[in-house]
């Protein structure tokens, strides 16, 4: 079997909004590489033993003093260092060179220039993206400029002696033209790293991992038919067959048909063990009376852990827990614990475990970005329309009835939802939102509908666009389609007397209502 982590990179993040961009770009020329805080210590970072090192850009300035720097023992290693951004301004402060700051940020497209032939940047002229404000002014001993550009006339540098790389723009974003050639060059060329990250060698490896970590017992997994956890269920399916058992738990605030298609896809498709445990009435009796976002959330976790548990204990031998943990989740958990990266808003997750647990957790997707996730389940055989499935949060419906829940309102939201979806998908737009969902407003208006007078509630329609759904942008919907499917809502669902569009951005709105 290959070993998928025998040439890796390491990347150290020194807080730019791109590291997990140049993280997925590297994986993409079939490297494996892990991003990690910039303040490891040399003893951690040689354990890993990477075969070269990316520093990322960040927002901090090598100018001021105590700002942050890697181990200045890095450079002493042997391998290659490409520095991008600030992580070119660390290397020309830290090997002797100099760096000022300037109050004229350079911002967007730039073109450079390249000087002479080098083993990073070949094609001559190239537009490429910046951001930044300081800049190299004086080289430092043992380097040569190798690419220039009008605002930055050391705008890429190299001690091709020592394989020590650094470029002011950004190869990893995709305005960059070259971008991903030159990042294809340090990895392949000059750190001489092997292409062994494939979505079939993962899974191999995956399925490998699984089976020696798991051995003989039983391991059980909550299903919800969202992307990640469908993905560990096909990858341990093939792994421990038998030795798996999914939990998928029926809340009542799922989608139009989504519990048939989950146990169609899963338990009769691909003779996955599925208990599906009907738990409507259960949830809407704990919602009842209560109004209060915050606290539906955590009524709706806890009763989902409650039911895991009362179903774990009915299989024997369970010891296992399997959970759908992705590579960005490890990195941004990691990072809010040391305090290095902006809190990212913490959902309740279904993962929120009860302390004391005797179940041992198993994640075979911790090591994955969520496009590898994508393209493994596809490779595993899972249908394309599950893996391109926009999000869906656990806590589902109960966050968009806005208020009380009521299965009347779940019900008429199913309904709305299914018609926005069906529109979406029949005019080519599901693919071009990140996410889109109806959301029910239990607020009443009067409308009149063949001659009488209806007075009914309100359903808002949502798509957003958004790489990261940190930030997002509302989608610019052609009026002609949101036409359509105003009036299929109102036509053919009872209890709806108008629909409206959200054009509220994230931030300051956030996606979900609630
Ligand atoms: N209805 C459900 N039944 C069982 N488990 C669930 C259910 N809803 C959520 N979960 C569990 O909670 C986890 C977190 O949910 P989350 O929505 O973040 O991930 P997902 O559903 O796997 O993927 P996606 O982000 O694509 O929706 C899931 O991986 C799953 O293990
Ligand atoms: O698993 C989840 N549990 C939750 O409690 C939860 N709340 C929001 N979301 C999803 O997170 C993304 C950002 O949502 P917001 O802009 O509403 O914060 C969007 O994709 C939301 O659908 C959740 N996912
Ligand atoms: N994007 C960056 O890495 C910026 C680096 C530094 N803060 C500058 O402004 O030049
Ligand atoms: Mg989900």
């Amino acid at each position: 079997m290959t070993d998928i982590h025998s040439d890796k990179i390491l990347i150290l993040d020194f807080g730019s909004q791109y590291t997990q961009l140049i993280g997925r770009r590297v994986r993409e020329l079939g490297v494996y590489c892990e991003i990690w805080a910039y303040d490891n210590d040399i003893e951690t970072i040689r354990s890993f033993k990477p075969k070269g090192i990316i520093l990322s850009g960040g927002p901090s300035t090598v100018t001021e003093q105590h700002t942050p720097r890697p181990a200045a023992e890095i450079f002493d290693m042997g391998i290659p260092i490409l520095g991008i951004c600030y992580g070119l301004q660390c290397i020309a402060a830290m090997l002797g060179g100099d760096v000022s700051s300037s109050d004229k940020r350079e911002y967007g497209h730039a073109e450079v220039n390249v000087c002479g032939s080098n083993p990073l940047i070949v094609e001559t002229s190239q537009n490429v993206w910046m951001s930044h404000g300081d800049k190299v002014t004086a080289l430092p001993p043992g380097f040569a400029v190798i690419a220039e550009s009008a605002n930055a006339p050391l705008c890429a540098i190299a001690d091709e002696s020592r394989n020590f790389y650094g470029v002011q723009f950004h190869p990893e974003v995709t305005h960059s033209e070259f971008g991903e050639q030159i990042l294809s060059r340090f990895a392949h060329k000059i750190c001489g790293c092997g292409k062994n990250w494939s979505a079939s060698n993962i899974i191999q490896d995956c399925i490998e991992s699984a089976r020696a970590q798991v051995g003989t017992d039983h391991v059980i997994l909550g299903l919800s038919g969202g992307v990640d956890s469908s993905v560990v269920a096909a990858l341990l399916h093939e792994a421990i067959g038998e030795q798996l058992t999914c939990i998928f738990v029926d809340n009542g605030l799922l989608r139009k048909n989504e519990g048939d298609q989950v146990m169609e896809t899963f338990a009769e498709n691909m003779g996955v063990k599925v208990i599906r445990v009907d738990a409507e009435q259960r949830f809407l009796d704990e919602l009842a009376g209560e109004s209060d976002p915050e606290a539906k959330r955590k009524i709706i976790g806890r009763v989902f852990v409650e039911i895991f548990e009362e179903e774990s204990k009915k299989i024997d031998d369970a010891k296992w827990l399997a959970q759908g943990t992705i590579y960005p989740d490890v990195i941004e958990s990691a990072a809010s614990k040391t305090g290095k990266a902006q809190v990212i808003k913490s959902h309740h997750n279904v993962g929120g475990l009860p302390e004391g647990m005797e179940l041992k957790l198993l994640e075979p997707l911790r090591e994955l970005f969520k496009d590898e996730v994508r393209r493994i389940g596809l490779e595993l055989g899972l249908p394309a329309k599950m893996i391109h499935r926009h999000p869906f949060p656990g806590p589902g419906l109960g966050v968009r009835i806005l208020g009380e829940v009521k299965k009347q309102y779940a019900d008429v939201l199913r309904e709305a939802d299914a018609i926005f979806m069906d529109e979406l998908y029949a005019s080519g737009w599901y693919e071009k939102t990140s996410q889109a969902f109806a959301v029910f407003l239990p607020v009443k208006s009067v409308g009149v509908v063949g001659d009488n007078r209806s007075y009914d509630y309100v359903v808002a329609l949502r798509a957003v666009e958004t790489i990261d759904f940190m930030t997002a942008t509302w989608a610019h919907i052609p009026y002609d389609i949101l036409a359509r499917i105003s009036n299929r809502i109102i036509n053919e669902v009872r209890g709806i007397s108008r629909v409206t569009y959200d054009i509220s951005g994230k931030p300051p709105a956030t996606i979900e209502w609630e």
